[in-house]
């Protein structure tokens, strides 16, 4: 079985992760994409609770005929929040399963800052995908939406309703919980 894992801080997740892992999954020959939020982020990113992050991925995943899911392995005692310590884990762990990791390619600037790239691409595939805004050589695909978590936090600080940008499912979720500030419905 081949698995991609795209992890992120998903803080909230929207529908750039949806279109990404839809077409990693169409296009690269693996069997499931996994979504993996960040625990505790390496950069120290503040976020939303992680079980609220988690069902907003499953609402994601909710999208989906079943091949893409969440793994909640970030959380695990002695993880770091550093992919090849995440993936190292999971090589020992599922030994039946080939793995990719997609990264997009705003994050091509901060593979310097990563802890041991070189390990990571020896355990898995890399799979860069061309994020909107962020062209660069030895992408894979077309440029994937222009849409990012940060944009959708500066919409609803404003007020506004991203409903074209978010799941209707993670923004309910999202409602329901009063995350980003937002009201629950009357
Ligand atoms: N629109 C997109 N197209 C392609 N890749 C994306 C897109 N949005 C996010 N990604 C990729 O998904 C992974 C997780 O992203 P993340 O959860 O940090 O979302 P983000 O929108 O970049 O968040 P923020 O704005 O808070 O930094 C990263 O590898 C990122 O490059
Ligand atoms: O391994 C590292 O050193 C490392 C440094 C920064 C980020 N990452 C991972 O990269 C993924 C995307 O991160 P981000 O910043 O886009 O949310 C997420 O799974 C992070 O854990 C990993």
């Amino acid at each position: 079985m081949q698995v991609a894992i795209l992890g992120g801080s998903f803080n909230p997740p929207h529908v750039g992760h949806l279109m990404a892992a839809t077409y990693v999954h169409a296009t690269q020959g693996v069997d499931e994409v996994w979504l993996m939020p960040s625990w505790q982020h390496p950069f120290g990113k503040q976020m939303e609770p992680f079980e609220h992050r988690v069902a907003m991925c499953d609402a994601l995943c909710a999208e989906t005929s079943g091949w893409l899911k969440t793994s909640l392995v970030e959380q695990e005692p002695g993880l770091s929040g550093r992919t090849v310590d995440t993936l190292t884990l999971l090589v020992d762990r599922h030994p039946d399963i080939r793995w990719s990791i997609i990264i997009g390619s705003d994050i091509l600037r901060d593979l310097p800052h990563w802890k041991d790239f070189h390990r990571i691409e020896e355990l898995s595939r890399v799979i860069v995908l061309n994020r909107a805004g962020y062209p660069a050589p030895s992408t894979v695909g077309p440029p994937l939406a222009e849409v990012s978590s940060t944009l959708i936090r500066d919409l609803l600080a404003r007020g506004e309703a991203p409903a074209e940008l978010v799941p209707a499912r993670a923004i309910a979720y999202a409602r329901e919980h009063g995350l980003y500030g937002l009201k629950p419905a009357p």
